[in-house]
């Protein structure tokens, strides 16, 4: 048994305890222990005076490269990653070595991350087999298996033959999942290096132009309309994006969208050094868009925040720019750059951090016990926040194996302190539980 003393749930009201038996949230109050819990020995107390509870985090964009690139990251320090970054349940990308593209793959990362316990990992599915964009996967046997897969992806590929899309659609809406998409025209992004414009032009590398995302985007909610499939956008970076999300959402389009922490604070004025900590697909894009994009995610155009937390070695990182691979670390950065880029602004309470972080990204997947209220009666899946405390992000220090971080020496606000899952400290004073 478990005392949570001193929290604002949601950050808001006044201090309250929480009691967690059997993995679940048994009493809410003020000042447990003065009553109901006095007979009761063996309880142990977290003091988390002034500290806010929110639900765990859930986060539908992670790369944990296992299996296949081991040396980057694994399924371990992935899940290490995420508790400490206060979530409780990911969804690993498909795009490791070999492929997520069938049964023995996804149920092998299931397994794996039960065995490690920290958080949920969920395998996401390919879309098509080797993510060559030719041939739909073996989408039905992947969501029958163990793993019970229903968010399916080529992410790090564009599902760009629309008649593939299409069958990929009807085919997850029959069984009732959703369909991930990278949005990049590929004939648009043909060794492309960084946002088209200005400064890409000026730095002479080759641009990504925002109609690449915009065009995919705006055929796939058509085809999401017509089939009646739900359809997910992964990191949005555009303004223009925004646009196409709003239109498509008021005419009844089942598609929801996410963006990642650095397109709410990075833009393509960090390229001028051409670090390619920096470089990351879609590309870091301009203030105006980053502006947008912070407002359309507290409005709700945008649905949550994904971190597309993707982890690479020093050799694929550490070189010049156009031979380095794209990607960033996310998952322990993720929230204080929510707080840094929404909350502090004003454009979102925690209660809005819940939404975006928690309660969105588990409806999305469907998953049934994570993002649910804090309240009694349900499971005690919930993170610890810290709202006032400031870190300084260390690469060195983060618990992936790769160290590749933008937010190198930023000191940011938001600390995560303790993360439970189920009633399990995972995370217990900003130190992994295992
Ligand atoms: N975002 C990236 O720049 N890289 C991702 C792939 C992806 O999300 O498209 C990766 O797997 O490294
Ligand atoms: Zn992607
Ligand atoms: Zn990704």
């Amino acid at each position: 048994m478990m005392l949570i003393k001193g929290v604002r749930l949601y950050g808001e009201g006044d201090p309250v305890d929480i009691l967690v038996r059997d993995g679940v949230i048994a009493e809410i109050g003020p000042w447990l222990d003065a009553a109901s819990t006095q007979e009761i020995t063996d309880v142990e107390v977290i003091d988390a005076d002034g500290q806010v509870a929110l639900p765990g985090f859930v986060d539908l964009h992670t790369h944990l490269r296992e299996p296949g690139r081991e040396d980057t990251e694994t399924i371990a320090t992935g899940s290490a990653a995420a508790a400490l970054g206060g979530y409780t349940a990911v969804f690993a990308m498909a795009n490791t070595d070999p492929v997520a593209d069938n049964a023995v793959i996804v149920e092998h990362v299931w397994r794996r991350g039960r065995e490690v316990g920290l958080v949920d990992v969920h395998p996401v599915g390919a879309v098509t087999v080797g993510l060559k964009g030719e041939k739909l996967a073996e989408l039905g046997t992947m969501a029958r298996s163990q793993a019970d897969v229903r968010v399916f992806s080529d992410d790090g590929h564009c599902v760009a033959d629309p008649l593939i899309m299409r069958r990929a659609l009807e085919y997850t809406k029959a069984l009732d999942g959703v369909i991930a998409q990278h949005a990049e025209e590929p004939r648009l992004t043909v060794n492309a290096q960084a946002h088209e414009g200005e400064r890409a032009a000026r730095l002479g590398l080759a641009g990504w132009p925002a109609a690449a995302e915009e065009s995919i985007v705006a055929r796939d909610c058509l085809l999401a309309k017509q089939t009646g499939a739900r359809l997910h956008v992964c990191h949005v970076s555009t303004a223009g994006t925004v646009d196409v999300l709003r239109w498509a959402k008021e005419r009844g389009t089942k598609v929801s969208a996410e963006v990642t922490p650095h397109h709410l604070l990075l833009t393509d004025e960090r390229l001028a050094t051409y670090d390619p900590v920096n470089k990351v697909n879609p590309p870091l894009r301009t203030e105006s868009d980053v502006q947008v994009l912070r407002e359309a995610l507290a409005e709700g155009v945008v649905d949550c925040v994904a971190t597309d937390h993707a982890p690479h070695a020093p050799q694929d990182k550490d070189c010049e720019w156009s031979a380095a691979r794209p990607g960033m670390l996310g998952l322990q950065t993720a929230l204080s750059i929510v707080v840094e880029t929404l909350v502090r602004p004003g454009l979102l309470d925690w209660r809005g951090v819940a939404r975006v972080m928690s309660e969105k990204p588990a409806e999305i997947a469907g998953l049934p016990d994570q993002g649910r209220p804090l309240a009694v009666g349900e499971p005690a899946t919930l993170v610890l926040v810290d709202p006032t405390a400031r870190w300084t992000v260390r690469g060195a220090e983060l618990a992936s194996i790769a160290g590749n971080t933008p937010f190198e020496g930023m000191e940011l606000p938001g600390v995560v302190r303790t993360t439970m899952l189920r009633g399990r400290v995972t995370v217990s004073e900003g130190k992994v539980q295992s």
